[in-house]
């Protein structure tokens, strides 16, 4: 590693976020498993790309078909995949872009790690904070009922630790109120944080 020298090139971040009008930025949703993160995450993107945003969208579920598809759920596992895909949004940040991730992320020192590649503001910890109780009663995929016969070994809340963050940024639940009003108030943060670069107003935005 000694030998490698870091290559400063003449286009920086700067240059990419000014060129697409916003200020860069990386979303990080953390949350159990049927907490909300690809649903907020989701809308919160359609919405942001709808008003002319340049974004990209980290799923686990979907990063763990490519990049990330020799990992499993052990702690150790767990650790690598989010050690990538916290360096592949730097980069998507370096890039220009707004990006948005939504991956369980189960403990606060991997989270605090991803944190860590970023300056102070350009990382945001969004913890959907939806019960395990309501997590459990959803189960979309049918994976709490595997976990609870052992059929799935370390499931995260079941088998496997989530610990809660001390220090997000933002928090829902998305077990009360709407999805809407959700989005609204993540685009009314990501106005109060200056994202859209130089300010302007869209019409019908509400940011
Ligand atoms: N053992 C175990 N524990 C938790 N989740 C499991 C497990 N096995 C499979 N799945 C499915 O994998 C999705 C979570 O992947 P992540 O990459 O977000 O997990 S992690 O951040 O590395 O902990 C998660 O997706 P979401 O439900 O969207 O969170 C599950 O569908
Ligand atoms: N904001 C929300 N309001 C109400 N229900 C939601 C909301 N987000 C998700 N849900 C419900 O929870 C289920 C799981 O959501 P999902 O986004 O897949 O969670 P995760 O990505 O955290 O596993 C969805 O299928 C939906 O039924």
């Amino acid at each position: 590693m000694s030998n490698i020298v870091w290559h400063q090139h003449a286009i920086d971040q700067a240059a990419r976020g000014a060129q697409k009008g916003q200020n860069p930025v990386l979303l990080w949703f953390t949350g159990l498993s049927g907490s909300g993160k690809s649903t907020l995450a989701g809308a919160l993107e359609r919405a942001l790309f709808e008003y002319g945003f340049h974004t990209y969208l980290l799923d686990g579920d979907n990063v763990r078909h490519g990049l990330c598809k020799d990992l499993g759920f052990s702690l150790e596992d767990r650790d690598e995949n989010l050690r990538r895909v916290g360096e592949v949004a730097k980069l998507m940040v370096d890039s220009g872009l707004v990006v948005l991730s939504a991956f369980i992320s189960p403990t606060r020192e991997e989270r605090d790690r991803v944190r860590a590649l970023f300056p102070q503001g350009q990382f945001v910890e969004v913890h959907v904070s939806t019960p395990l109780s309501v997590c459990e009663s959803r189960d979309t995929k049918g994976l709490y009922a595997k976990a609870r016969k052992g059929e799935i070994s370390n499931f995260t809340g079941i088998s496997s630790p989530y610990e809660v963050p001390e220090s997000a940024e933002l928090t829902i639940d998305t077990s009360k109120g709407d999805l809407d009003t959700q989005v609204n108030g993540l685009l009314a943060y990501l106005k109060a944080i200056e994202v859209l670069n130089p300010p302007r107003e869209i019409a019908g935005a509400g940011i």
